[in-house]
């Protein structure tokens, strides 16, 4: 990337998850390794709660019908605007000023992703939806902004996800040992390096739910609570066998890859018939999170047992994403591993933030754009070819 190992260049990445608890801010030094490997080494690094009326409407334009294009349109500059201040105070935190970050890296909050395509007026269209104004992150902080990362993996006939496990694949990659990276977000997804794998042999793929129906089951259920804070909830109900026999049938856990999924499938209305099974059923919350709980676990070991064991056997799994805080879903996890053989450790327990991955990811995802890098995993989204991924807005100048 031409960086010079003896100035870093610093970058920013803003990263909002399926999750919608906030925005993840991460100051970036990068730089390359003598052998030319990139590095991404944390400066700062600071997660940014939304306030609870923006949550509360991010999860209403879920629905398709609450959306209209004026909300949306709303939305979209609203959200530049926090995604610029977060920008600023995770900069300003690391001691640094706006002139001295290359480029910001900027997700964005999707709020729709249908990656398979559908017949429209004679084209097959697939769509993905990440909003924050990467014009307002631009000017407001004078910095270049790369958003809207997956729109060119998508236009190369790529899934537009999973797109972490291309900087996975070039800062973790490792010569000797075959690795699972699994996040557990709102979505889960794994991603396989291979011991000394190449770009093509990456594998990476959405394996279903993360918290997401964890969260929406105590959202739903559980009054004044959003997430089973330290897995108590799970740890206090029952499994139902039944149940869980039932949820295990949605077709996505064996749709062939590529794929990746999302709120669409997973979300309010998922989560709607699940409450409605309990009830029927005479479940108490605290099963039904156990259940899903379970589900979420089993989901991650059959995504091995299916797509990987017969290519590849792991020498470990290591656990990210907000999910790794929950020592129920982590201990049934761990379960669920060992009937491979393939033990389960923390991206903390390695020293890593776990919290900055993904930030971390658009940063790095960022600076290969600005420098016109490719920057997708065809092998891993579908697309068709290379593509350079994200939009660049720069700022204004007076
Ligand atoms: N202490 C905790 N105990 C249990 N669960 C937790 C804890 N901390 C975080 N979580 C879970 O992690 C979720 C947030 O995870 P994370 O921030 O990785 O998601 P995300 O980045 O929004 O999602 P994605 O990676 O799918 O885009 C919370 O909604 C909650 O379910
Ligand atoms: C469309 C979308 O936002 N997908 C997210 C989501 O959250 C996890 C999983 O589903 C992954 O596919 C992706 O995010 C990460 C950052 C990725 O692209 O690697």
């Amino acid at each position: 990337m031409g960086q010079n190992a003896a100035r870093p260049r610093y970058a920013v990445g803003l990263m909002s998850g399926t999750s919608v608890d906030g925005i993840d801010a991460a100051v970036v030094a990068m730089g390359s390794s003598p052998d030319g490997r990139p590095l991404a080494e944390l400066v700062s690094f600071r997660n940014m709660p939304y306030p609870s009326v923006i949550r509360d409407e991010i999860f209403a334009l879920f629905d398709p019908r609450y959306a209209t294009v004026d909300r949306v349109g709303r939305m979209n500059v609203l959200l530049g605007e926090l995604y610029a201040e977060a920008a600023l105070t995770v900069i300003a935190e690391a001691g640094l000023a706006a002139a001295d970050i290359a480029v910001i890296g900027s997700h964005g909050q999707t709020i729709w992703h249908a990656p398979e395509p559908e017949p429209a007026a004679g084209y097959d269209i697939a769509f993905t939806v990440q909003i924050g104004e990467g014009a307002v992150i631009a000017a407001r902080t004078g910095i270049p902004c790369v958003s809207d990362f997956r729109a060119a993996d998508m236009a190369a006939g790529g899934q537009g996800a999973p797109l972490v496990p291309f900087t996975e694949y070039v800062l973790y990659g490792e010569r000797d040992r075959t690795l699972l990276l699994q996040n557990i977000g709102g979505i889960g997804n794994m991603t396989v390096l291979p011991a000394g794998c190449g770009a093509d042999e990456v594998i990476a793929f959405d394996t279903g739910p993360g918290n997401m129906l964890i969260d929406g089951l105590v959202s739903k259920l559980i009054p004044g609570m959003t997430m089973d804070k330290g897995g108590a909830l799970a740890r206090k109900g029952s499994v139902n066998a039944a149940l869980l026999e039932e949820l295990k049938r949605e077709p996505y856990y064996r749709q062939p890859l590529p794929k990746s999924t999302g709120r669409e499938r997973f979300g309010a209305a998922y989560v709607e018939k699940v409450a409605a099974y309990g009830q029927d059923n005479g479940l108490s919350a605290e099963d039904l999170i156990a259940t899903v709980t379970m589900l979420t676990a089993w989901s991650i070991g059959d995504a091995y047992r299916r797509y990987v064991i017969n290519r590849y056997a792991a020498d470990a799994l290591i656990v990210g994403g907000g999910g790794s805080y929950n020592p129920a879903l982590l201990d049934l996890l761990k379960r669920e591993m060992a009937t491979f053989g393939v033990p389960v450790q923390t991206q903390e327990e390695l020293g890593r933030s776990s919290d900055a991955k993904e930030a971390v990811a658009f940063a790095l995802l960022a600076d290969y754009a600005l420098a016109g890098q490719p920057n997708n995993l065809p092998s891993v989204t579908g697309a068709k070819r290379p593509a350079v991924m994200g939009k660049i807005a720069y700022p204004c100048r007076p």
